[in-house]
């Protein structure tokens, strides 16, 4: 069992190899306490040294380490608004973030039901509009939506998830992406979605 700022550092690893983000795109975070542990701002998830990681407080507040990641509000957004997260992680995985461009797409639940493991895993996820990276305005919009959603997808950016532990959050968000590229495979053709039934059945 290795320590929390071992996990991050595994974790940022194993995403950013499979491709789930690129360059120094992303951060992931873990609760400690009443505070968290994140990425520090500016580097690549490929490469995250575990004893270089940033604590902030739930308020949003930069206790210790190096200067956090530019979305570490967004993270103690998510925190404060769902008692039971225990780590929060930011992507900007291709399909997703392709998905976040669309015109036309429901604010409210942005893909529809495709899957058993989608429902399971993501379920609703509202989409939220537009702000540039590390806009503190987007705070209070994210703690509204994640009061009822664990996933929610940024306009024109990419998805933020939170998981009871890092390998829960980092599983909504894997499977948000693998249905993000379904979605636009299928785009062309008429889908059966799950029905209210058969998604009753999953719960
Ligand atoms: O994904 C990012 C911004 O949205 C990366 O920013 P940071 O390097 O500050 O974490
Ligand atoms: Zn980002």
């Amino acid at each position: 069992m290795t320590d929390i700022s071992s996990q991050i550092a595994e974790l940022g690893a194993s995403l950013y190899h499979r491709r789930l983000t690129h360059g120094r795109t992303g951060n992931l975070s873990a609760r400690t306490g009443d505070a968290f542990l994140i990425t520090p701002t500016g580097g690549s998830l490929g490469d995250v040294a575990p004893d270089r990681l940033s604590l902030v407080s739930l308020a949003g507040e930069h206790l210790d380490g190096p200067r956090p990641s530019k979305e570490a509000f967004l993270h103690a957004a998510f925190y404060r608004a769902r008692p039971d997260a225990g780590a929060v992680v930011h992507l900007h995985s291709t399909h997703s973030v392709a998905v976040s461009c669309h015109d036309g797409l429901d604010p409210d639940d942005v893909l529809p039901p495709l899957t058993a493991y989608y429902v399971m895993r993501v379920g609703r996820l509202p989409l939220l509009p537009y702000h540039a990276p590390g806009d503190p305005a987007l705070g209070p919009i994210a703690e509204r939506a994640a009061r009822t959603a664990h996933a929610l997808l940024l306009a024109n950016h990419g998805p933020i998830a939170a998981g009871a532990d890092l390998a829960c959050a980092a599983d909504v968000v894997e499977e948000l992406e693998e249905t993000a590229r379904l979605w636009l495979l299928l785009r062309d053709r008429p889908v059966r979605p799950l029905t209210p039934d058969q998604i009753r059945s999953l719960s």
